[in-house]
Order: C-alpha cells, then structure tokens, then sequence
C-alpha cells in the first residue's frame, strides 16, 4: 500500500479556540482509517480540515501541511472545489438534493463538471449505485424523487454521489448516526467493498463500528491526536493509557 495522504503538523483554529494540535497522520491507500475520541476531541474538525471545508466557515483557520499524492492541498495555486472533487464527503444526516430525482441526484457532480454524454451518466449511475449497494432496490425507479427513499435508503444514495465522481478519497463523518440498526448494517458492510474504490476516512462515535469496519484507528482528546495505529492493536493493546480508558468504556 501507498501512503496517499499524509497530515503534517495540522492545526485548526476557530477564532481563539485551539479545535486541532499539531496533528500528523499517514493515511494509506485503499484503506478504512476510523477517527474516534469523545465529543468535541476535534474529530469533525481535523475531517473538514481535509477537503478544506474550512474555507467556508467564518474565523476558521488550518496551519500546517495535508498533501494528497504529494500536492500540498492548500498550496497556494490550489483550487477548493477540485479539491472537493478529489476528496468527497458523507455527512452525519442524509442531505440529499431534495428537488432531485434518484437519478439527478447521482449525476449531480458530473453533470457540473460538463459531462452530456447520457449513455455515460447511465454507466456512471448504474456502476456508482451497486458500489452503494442501493441499485436493486432503486434501479425501477431512477427518475422519481430522492425524498422517496428510507433514511438508509438516503444514506447510500448520499454515498452514490459521492462515489460517481471517482473521488480518492471519501471522508464519512458520522454516516449512521442517523440511521436504525438495520440500515447500519448495510453501510458497515459496505465499507470493504467501498475501500477498493476510495480511501475512508470515517468519523464515529460507536467503538464497536470503528473496531468492525476499519484497518487503522486514530484516537482523539482535547484536539490532540493521542494514539494512532492498526486497529486491532488499538483496541487490544493500546500503548497511551488514556487510549485504553477510552476503548475500554471509562469515560467518553
Ligand atoms: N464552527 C465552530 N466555531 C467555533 N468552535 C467550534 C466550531 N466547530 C467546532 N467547534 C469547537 O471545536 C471543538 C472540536 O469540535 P469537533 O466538532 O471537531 O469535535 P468532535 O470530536 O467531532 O465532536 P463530536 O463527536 O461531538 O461531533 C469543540 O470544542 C467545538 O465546540
């Protein structure tokens, strides 16, 4: 594996406040890394700082270097909005484009970028819902409203247009928070699938998720990145002690 994407002495500031310290983090290709540590560690923050969402909030500020196959993301030439293209996102409630058809909503991104050719949008529809795991139950009706659809229904279609774009990385914050047990489940199975079409980086609160779905895990505190490795070993043998009072349930 290659190291895709590699954080540098990150720090994220909102205002006064210090949201993410001097974090450096290696993130390889074809991998699911899982960001955890307990509410308002910084999670969310060090996330957005990825794909530079930051630019859009007021008084935010991120020093430091992230670089995506090499390219400095902030880089002074750098544009945000490709950026974006490159790097996708799944947020915590399903947002789909609520005026949408199915099919509008996961053509969306092409069609911004300028592409017309239909039996392209068809492939690109078809192939990014069955990556989604959504295209069965979906695949009858493409052109009626995205409100139609379950929560969980949202929820990978919200991964469909993320993925029809072809992005390297997809970063997922939160993305079953809002959704029962049983569309969860479809999500978690999802991801070794998903990881071999984009690099994950996914925000979550659950423990038990972040142990079932991902290959690295990154524990948060205070907006410092305490503890960073393979999965199994962060749960298992942890090396910081607040890692392992974290894992273990004694506080969070
Ligand atoms: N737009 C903002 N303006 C000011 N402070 C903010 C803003 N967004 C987040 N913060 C603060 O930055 C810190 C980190 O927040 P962040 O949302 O990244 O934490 P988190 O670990 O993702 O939390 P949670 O698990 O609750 O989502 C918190 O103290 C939060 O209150």
């Amino acid at each position: 594996m290659t190291q895709l994407l590699t954080a540098k002495n990150v720090d994220v500031y909102y205002g006064e406040k210090h949201a993410v310290k001097k974090v450096n983090l290696n993130v390889d290709s074809g991998s699911v890394n899982a960001l955890i540590g307990p509410s308002g560690c910084g999670k969310t923050t060090f996330l957005r700082a990825i794909n530079r969402m930051h630019d859009m909030t007021p008084g935010a500020r991120v020093e430091g270097e992230i670089r995506l196959d090499g390219q400095d993301l902030y880089g002074a030439n750098v544009d945000a909005v490709s950026i974006r293209r490159r790097i996708g996102m799944v947020f915590q409630k399903p947002n789909p484009f609520p005026t949408m058809s199915i099919y509008e909503n996961v053509v969306s991104g092409l069609k911004l970028a300028g592409v017309r050719d239909s039996a392209l949008l068809n492939e690109i529809t078809e192939r990014s819902l069955r990556q989604a795991a959504l295209w069965d139950e979906v695949k009858d009706r493409l052109k009626t409203p995205a409100t139609g659809l379950s929560g969980g229904q949202q929820q990978r279609l919200c991964i469909a247009r993320a993925l029809a774009v072809e992005p390297e990385i997809l970063l997922m914050d939160e993305p079953t928070s809002a959704l029962d047990p049983a569309s969860t489940a479809k999500i978690e199975d999802l991801m070794s699938d998903l990881k071999q079409v984009a690099t994950i980086i996914i925000v979550t609160h659950n423990m038990h998720q972040a142990a079932r779905v991902s290959d690295t895990t990154s524990f948060f505190l205070n907006g410092d990145l305490i503890e960073h490795g393979l999965t199994d070993q962060i749960f298992t043998s942890p090396k910081d002690e607040r890692t392992e009072a974290y894992v273990t349930g004694r506080f969070g």
